[in-house]
């Protein structure tokens, strides 16, 4: 079940209003608009509540109970066979940092965004470490079919073995995050937490903190923190783990071209209404497939190309969607 619209029934006149700055099984931390934070159980066993969350609250002793989960802009989630977990909730756009070293895996990245566009969330994707070469530029290549359909796509260096190789491409970074709330993924190694840290004074001290009040001392390595970036609280990153497998099961098949803007571009033209795109005659996706495996010679060069890796992820995920395990 998609947790949407967590409510309880109580919606008392003393309630405060609070944001989710972090969660950890059933204990979370709210920060009230003051800056104060504080330690809140969620009422009920249903409600369930995630970083991002608009919620009210009231005193329970030095604690807070949570007595109502405002409705959500957005949910940002992934689902496998066994289970949906939730990254955050009200988001203004994705960023998922990759490297040029370790090579990412395409498929991982289409994956996020996916989840991102079936909740109408913007997506930034930040290509990292480009002073190595020739990897950086190969993986800039490789990076074109997510330019060409409207991504924006930065490069960026936050470290490097030389004294020319310092910073780049952090202002232009820092521009598109200004003012929003940023859900950060991205795959071990590509730089995730030298990117937070970098813009998060403290932020390895705050984690502890957290980590401290939810988890009695343990560290909880797997959960998702919310940072603010300035003093004024206006931008936020949310650092979260788990872009490894991540899980589409929520996602219906015949929906999934929808979630693809290059594919999407170049759909209802198809001969049949039900068209899979996989193989059926006069499909027009596959009339757009870079390598033509519709046969047809086109003369110009065509605007609306899909990678054969984009057409390559999308059949597989068909494939996956169409037989997944339902409960
Ligand atoms: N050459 C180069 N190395 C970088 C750059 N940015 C980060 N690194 C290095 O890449 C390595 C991985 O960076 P981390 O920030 O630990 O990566 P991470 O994504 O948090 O990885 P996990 O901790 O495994 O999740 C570190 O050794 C960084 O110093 C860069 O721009 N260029
Ligand atoms: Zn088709």
């Amino acid at each position: 079940m998609k947790p949407r619209h967590a409510q309880s029934t109580a919606d008392s006149a003393e309630s405060m209003e609070g944001l989710v700055v972090a969660a950890f099984g059933r204990h979370c931390l709210v920060e009230s608009p003051d800056g104060t934070r504080r330690i809140c159980h969620p009422r009920g066993k249903k409600s369930q509540v995630v970083v991002g969350d608009q919620v009210r609250w009231q005193h329970t002793g030095d604690e807070g109970s949570i007595e109502r989960v405002e409705e959500r802009r957005n949910l940002f989630y992934r689902q496998d066979e066994l289970r949906t977990k939730s990254f955050a909730a009200n988001l203004d756009q994705v960023l998922v940092l990759v490297a040029a070293d370790p090579e990412f895996s395409e498929t991982q990245l289409a994956r996020a965004l996916i989840a991102a566009e079936a909740e109408r969330i913007d997506v930034l994707i930040v290509l990292n470490k480009s002073d190595l070469q020739p990897a950086f530029d190969r993986a800039w290549d490789r990076l074109a079919p997510y330019c060409r359909m409207g991504c924006t796509v930065l490069p960026l260096r936050l470290k490097g073995d030389t004294a020319a190789g310092s910073e780049a491409g952090i202002d232009a970074l820092l521009a598109k995050l200004a003012g929003k709330r940023t859900l950060v993924l991205g795959p071990s190694g590509a730089g995730k937490s030298t990117l937070v840290n970098r813009l998060v004074p403290h932020a390895q001290a705050l984690t502890g903190e957290i980590s401290k009040a939810l988890n009695s001392g343990k560290h909880t390595t797997t959960s998702t923190t919310w940072y603010w970036t300035d003093a004024e609280r206006k931008t936020a990153l949310i650092d979260s783990p788990g872009f490894q497998e991540f899980g589409l099961n929520h996602i219906e098949p015949m929906q999934l071209a929808q979630y693809m803007p290059d594919l999407r571009a170049t759909l209802g033209h198809c001969k049949f209404y039900n068209c899979t795109h996989l193989h059926e005659p006069g499909c027009s996706v596959i009339t757009h497939v870079q390598g033509g495996h519709s046969g047809s010679e086109l003369t110009t060069p065509d605007t609306l190309a899909i990678s054969e890796n984009r057409y390559r992820i999308y059949r597989d995920l068909f494939d996956e969607l169409s037989n997944r395990r339902t409960y």
